[in-house]
């Protein structure tokens, strides 16, 4: 058993958007390797925001992003997906011209095998054989495209993976797939798995869970102290979890 350590800290972050609203409010956070760690809370609470100013896709307006002490604050989203940062977007991204093949290999960093292409995108509930010379262009569904998305980051074996909703849009088969999935990572300790759900599912097997709201955290802790009040009366209201299907 090996014993975790601080991978990914935030001190003091604040992001305004333009019009100078304030979304994410001197926000500090400590993320411990190897967990999967479950971001939820009410819809507008600021989650995909702060997924942004990790990946680095987002400037903050003030404070500090360090991951394994060293500060990333500066650096761009090439420079830390470098060291190690991997973000599935909310909404897929589609890349005309290039086949699926290609953005896995793109994402392990260099050739894979029919049978590693087939293990990856039998993670998230695709068939190999069907999809790997697809183009990622308009004529994959939502839902499809969503999967290879979530399929790239899992290719890259990223030392702090983060994905968006990633329920969003796609099957209750392909779901239950990718619970399974995200369960087997956190088996292995491979990575840290940063998770943005307002499914049950995903909270269930959550090592901790932030309830993120007004761009605060509102809560933090183990599953097994967070999960059971989310689900009380007293908290429905701030975040109304999705329990069946997706
Ligand atoms: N680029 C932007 N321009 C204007 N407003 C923005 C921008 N990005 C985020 N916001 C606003 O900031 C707030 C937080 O948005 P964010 O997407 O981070 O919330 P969220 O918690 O991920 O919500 P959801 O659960 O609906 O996905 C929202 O009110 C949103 O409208």
């Amino acid at each position: 058993m090996s014993t975790s350590s601080e991978i990914l800290k935030i001190e003091h972050l604040s992001w305004s958007i333009p019009d100078g609203a304030e979304v994410i409010r001197d926000l500090d956070l400590s993320l411990q390797s190897g967990k999967l760690i479950a971001v939820t809370g009410p819809n507008g609470g600021g989650k995909t925001s702060l997924a942004k100013l990790i990946a680095g896709l987002a400037q903050p307006s003030s404070g500090r992003i360090l991951l394994n002490g060293a500060d990333i604050t500066a650096l761009d989203i090439t420079q830390r997906a470098r060291l190690g940062i991997a973000f599935a977007f909310q909404q897929p991204v589609r890349f005309k011209g290039l086949t699926v093949r290609d953005l896995l290999e793109l994402a392990a960093g260099g050739r894979l095998t029919d049978g590693e292409l087939c293990a990856l995108l039998g993670k998230v509930g695709l068939c190999a054989n069907e999809y790997i010379h697809r183009e990622m262009n308009a004529s994959l569904s939502g839902g499809e495209a969503k999967r290879i998305e979530i399929a790239t980051v899992l290719a890259r074996s990223a030392q702090l993976s983060i994905f968006d909703e990633p329920e969003a849009g796609i099957d209750l088969w392909s779901f239950t797939r990718l619970v399974e999935t995200f369960q087997e990572l956190r088996r292995n300790q491979r990575g840290t798995l940063l998770i943005i759900s307002h499914q049950e599912r995903i909270l269930s097997i959550a090592d901790e869970i932030i309830v993120l709201a007004d761009g605060k955290v509102r809560t933090m802790g183990p599953r097994e102290t967070v999960l059971p009040s989310l689900l009380n009366d007293e908290h429905a209201a701030l975040c109304p979890l999705e329990k069946e299907g997706v």
